[in-house]
């Protein structure tokens, strides 16, 4: 799904009245009646008080027009206009009338603290006050309002966007942001929604559609790419009947040291689990019983050392090379790193110590192949490229990074974001029990599994991340999160992959709309 920034939609917004010929109210009304839908089917007439607080732009023209179609319903509703400026939106204003057509409770005028309403913990509040025109930090009593929401106990639904929070800016002030319990949003998500910074203020959403132009939403550039199961299926590579071994290539896994041998299986089993072919680790003498007990599937060559990585040679063509998993930063090893990178033509993933060699050795950054993968989580990231004084920045520095080495960077987190030159993709799967050692190496050995199987860099990046993630979501789901083990997220691989074409089942109102 495409991410659009708030200067797009408005240009959609546009386009759509002018293509559609309707006027900028007929949309509201829409982006409005969707709303109503979702709260009307959750809430089948309950009596619960809906509080609105509408701004006075177009996201308060959407709270009116809510308004109007729950009191309508026989709801029990109460509206505040909050009275950040006596400026009105024409939208605004025209449903400010239409509001008055089906009630003798007129919207409540709010002009400051002595406005703030009782609230109690039962109430719904719907939090229509500023949307994606939001241009300045909130202050004074407004941010005093947005406090005190978040005081209550009560739901709190955001209309767009939650309030105080930017579509596609940086956040000033992480005290004047309404911390909604669900965001029901138009058409794209917005990418504040999965930045670090940001992303729990939203901690639920649902998209809903309001009938863009379907031209513009096809044929622009978004800002970032979600990718979920509908996504995800697509990448999928069906195997062929007379396919064999070979045709899924010969992963070669790089890691381990002396007490960090598990990187070494956790990556190696991965790398087969997710379909490799064959695969071949390359391990310090002290891994080589290690490995061929815990996976017998294996090849094995061994450096001369016993404990750590000196001299990385193999006798066969690679389809695909991840190092770097435990194999920590000894100098000789610095060395062969430096020596395997001249294999210009060989995908590589470059992960943990293989990264923080680099960090320690940016002059080594230019010699990296092509479309080498780097799996960075923050801290490895910060390392790499510096430190940042936001997320925006952070995405700025690393597409400039990718542009100018070439590479893709995956920037591990909660919501994982792959970027490629100036492209964002942000990965839906994964869960905090996958905070857990030797989830990354796991993740390596997916993503070199996927290059050694003929995906090309970005697909297997964003393929992999998916995967990953989905295989941890289904341990988690099976163990809870606090349980979950790299093993687990490796055993459910399979479990991931034949999820990939199992349709959801439909909820009841989804079936009754069918
Ligand atoms: N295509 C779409 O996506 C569609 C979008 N729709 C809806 O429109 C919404 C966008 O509406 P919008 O452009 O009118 O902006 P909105 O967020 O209501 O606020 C702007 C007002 O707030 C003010 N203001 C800003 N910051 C402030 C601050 N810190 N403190 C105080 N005041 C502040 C600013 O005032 P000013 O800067 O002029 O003083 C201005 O008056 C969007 O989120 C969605 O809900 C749908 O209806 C239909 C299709
Ligand atoms: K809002």
């Amino acid at each position: 799904m495409k991410i659009f920034s708030a200067e797009q939609l408005y240009e959609a917004d546009k386009i759509t009245i002018e293509k559609q010929q309707i006027t900028s109210e007929a949309l509201m009304e829409r982006a409005g009646t969707q709303i109503f839908n979702w709260l009307h089917q959750r809430l089948n007439g309950t009596p619960v008080p809906i509080r609105i607080f509408c701004g006075i732009g177009n996201n308060g023209g959407d709270g009116l027009v809510v308004g109007r179609m729950l009191i309508e319903h026989g709801y029990n509703v109460i509206v505040y206009v909050v009275n950040c400026s006596d400026k009105r939106s024409k939208n605004f204003l025209i449903n400010y009338d239409k509001i008055k057509n089906v009630t003798k409770k007129w919207p409540l005028l709010m002009k400051g603290e002595s406005d703030f309403p009782e609230i109690n913990p039962e109430d719904i509040i719907v939090d229509a006050i500023f949307g994606i025109g939001l241009n300045r930090c909130p202050g004074g009593w407004v941010k005093k309002l947005i406090q005190y929401l978040n005081e209550s106990k009560a739901f709190k639904l955001a209309i767009d966007i939650p309030s105080g929070l930017y579509s596609n800016l940086p956040l000033e002030d992480t005290e004047a942001v309404l911390k909604a319990n669900h965001t029901l949003t138009f058409q794209t998500p917005k990418l504040s929604f999965f930045l670090p910074e940001t992303a729990s203020f939203v901690s639920n959403f649902d998209v809903l559609e309001i009938g863009l132009d379907i031209e513009f939403l096809q044929t622009t550039e978004p800002i970032g790419q979600l990718i979920s199961k509908l996504e995800a299926q697509r990448f999928y590579k069906p195997r062929e009947k007379f396919d064999h071994k070979g045709t899924y290539g010969h992963t070669l896994i790089v890691s381990g040291s002396y007490g960090k041998m598990g990187a070494a299986v956790l990556s190696t089993t991965s790398a087969y689990r997710i379909g490799a072919g064959m695969v071949t680790a390359f391990v310090p003498k002290c891994g080589y019983a290690i490995i061929q007990t815990t996976i017998p599937e294996a090849m094995v060559i061994t450096d001369k050392e016993d404990d750590y990585l000196s001299n990385i040679s193999f006798d066969f063509e690679p389809s695909a090379i991840g190092i770097g998993m435990g194999i920590g930063k000894n100098d000789t090893t610095v060395a062969a790193f430096k020596k395997i990178l001249q294999n210009k033509d060989i995908p590589f993933v470059i992960d943990a110590d293989a990264l923080n060699i680099l960090s320690e050795n940016k002059a080594m950054l230019k010699l990296l192949p092509k479309n080498s993968i780097l799996t960075p989580h923050p801290g490895e990231l910060k390392r790499l490229i510096g430190e940042w004084k936001n997320d925006y920045e952070k995405l700025e520095k690393t597409k400039k990074f990718s542009e100018k080495y070439e590479v893709v960077v995956i920037i591990k987190g909660a919501y994982t974001i792959t970027v490629y030159g100036d492209k964002l993709y942000i990965n839906t799967t994964g869960n905090p029990g996958m905070g857990t050692a030797g989830s990354g190496d796991a993740l390596s050995g997916v993503i070199t599994g996927l290059l050694s199987q003929g995906y090309d860099a970005l697909l297997a990046s964003v393929f992999g991340v998916y995967l990953h993630g989905r295989a941890g979501d289904i341990a988690a789901g099976q163990l809870g999160y606090e349980a979950v083990m790299a093993g687990d997220v490796i055993d459910n691989l399979s479990e991931a992959y034949l999820d990939l074409f199992v349709r959801e089942e439909l909820s009841s109102e989804e079936s009754a709309e069918k």
